[in-house]
């Protein structure tokens, strides 16, 4: 394939785009690829990870995926979510991979093609969504190719996963994003205040209905609608809303004329939906009406990796911005369930940046839920909770406590607790505790 027909093709792609060939070497860039890396391009030699990356090797010698590989194997196109270093910081980009053939069918190179995600970021200093753990990353492949059609996103994740952020990301990555977004909360909905929130009603529609009221179909005109805990609309409220996203048709309440609904549909359940299908208690039809693409949202005890990452941006979002947590209290954290997932993890963060007494966070400042105790500590020798913890937690979790208060000498703590003082230091040593804090 000649040269210039390869730079006349990456030319007219509107995103960041490079030729490259099988053993990853850059052979035609377009500008909106240059102008996104600090690192200049030398067509002919530059490799794809070290602009990318600033790797010295392939990105599968790095601990991630590279479509590339994936590509050379199948020959077919292949995507995958990365993080890049590019002029402006640490990026998400969805990246695209596609196999470029000639007349006789020969693969000739690869074409691949970025697009930046703007709503999320592996940096904690930014106000995005957070993450860089597997599960996250394949969260945002999702999201990003959601938000590039009009197709009705369903998002089933656990109660504080992040459900909200992600109906606003697929909103402001969309063709819609300058319109608005309006959410429905459709938990404790009865009939009549579905029909009169969502579809507004006339001027004397029903005692109270002094003046006309416009829907929040209506309002979101152009726009996306956020149906949050689509599982609790009860059944027969289900027709009406089937009805409305078959025909993009309503009726106010009390009114004759018809209006024409014009929005992108999203939604959100923590319930199996599917399960509720089968015992007759959601309606299939509408399931499928909703369901056209389905994200999961990983629980955050499936997404371990991010917790400190999480952590550090939540304190540095507050007013304890200066403080820290330990890795010890980090390791707890990641040992623990997260049944409240992120927003707990906000509380978790704030509760124990409050009792921390200096600027590094403690295993003992965590709430009594994390290390699975009721708030009279272990240190109180009373009332230890049911749950077994790991032995050198416990240590760790007694020692802290003891060392806070204690106002004696090495020596004399280390004859009451029947260890050396050599072993009392060692232990103080590995949990990162001062004594008389
Ligand atoms: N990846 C993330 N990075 C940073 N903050 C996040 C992330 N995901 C969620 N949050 C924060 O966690 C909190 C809970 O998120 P959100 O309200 O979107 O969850 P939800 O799944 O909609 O909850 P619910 O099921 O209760 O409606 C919010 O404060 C949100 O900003």
């Amino acid at each position: 394939m000649n040269a210039s027909l390869i730079q006349s093709m990456i030319n007219a792609i509107d995103k960041p785009a490079i030729f490259i060939t099988p053993d990853y070497v850059i052979q035609a860039v377009n500008e909106a690829y240059r102008e996104t890396y600090d690192t200049e391009v030398t067509v002919g030699t530059s490799t794809c990870y070290a602009v990318s990356h600033n790797n010295p090797g392939p990105c599968d010698n790095h601990g991630e995926d590279c479509p590339l590989t994936q590509s050379k194997q199948t020959l077919r196109p292949s995507s995958v979510v990365h993080i890049h270093n590019t002029a402006a910081g640490r990026t998400y980009c969805d990246i695209l991979m596609k196999p470029v053939r000639d007349e006789d069918g020969m693969t000739v190179g690869f074409l691949e093609i970025l697009d930046r995600i703007s709503y999320a970021s592996a940096d904690s200093k930014t106000n995005k969504m957070i993450g860089q753990s597997d599960a996250f990353k394949a969260m945002l492949n999702r999201i990003n190719r959601a938000s590039q059609s009009e197709i009705a996103v369903l998002l089933q994740g656990e109660t504080g996963s992040g459900k909200e952020l992600v109906a606003q990301a697929v909103h402001e990555s969309s063709r819609r994003k300058d319109k608005p977004f309006v959410v429905i909360e459709c938990t404790g909905l009865n009939e009549s205040l579905f029909e009169s929130e969502l579809f507004g009603y006339e001027k004397g529609a029903f005692t109270g209905a002094t003046n006309a009221k416009k829907g929040l179909i209506e309002v979101a005109n152009g726009g996306t609608v956020f149906f949050d805990e689509i599982g609790d609309v009860p059944l027969n409220m289900q027709v009406k809303l089937l009805r409305l996203l078959e025909t993009q048709c309503y009726r106010p309440v009390g009114g004759l004329k018809q209006k024409k609904a014009d929005f992108r549909l999203v939604c959100a359940s923590h319930k199996n939906l599917l399960s509720m299908v089968e015992k007759g208690e959601f309606r299939q039809d509408l399931y499928y009406r909703i369901a056209g693409f389905p994200i999961h949202l990983p629980a955050l005890r499936e997404r371990q990796s991010d917790i400190a990452m999480l952590c550090k941006h939540f304190l540095s979002a507050g007013e304890h911005r200066h403080k820290h947590f330990s890795k010890q209290a980090i390791d707890a954290l990641c040992r623990y369930a997260f049944p409240g997932n992120i927003r707990e993890l906000i509380s978790v963060v704030e509760q124990s940046a409050l009792m921390a007494n200096d600027d590094e966070i403690l295993v003992s400042d965590l709430p009594p839920q994390i290390l699975g105790k009721s708030e009279i500590s272990v240190a109180d020798g009373e009332n230890v909770s049911q749950q077994i913890l790991p032995l050198d937690q416990a240590e760790q979790v007694y020692l802290e406590r003891i060392c806070k208060t204690y106002e004696g000498t090495p020596d004399e703590l280390a004859k009451q607790l029947d260890v050396s003082t050599r072993t009392l230091y060692r232990k103080l040593q590995r949990y990162n505790i001062r004594l008389g804090n």
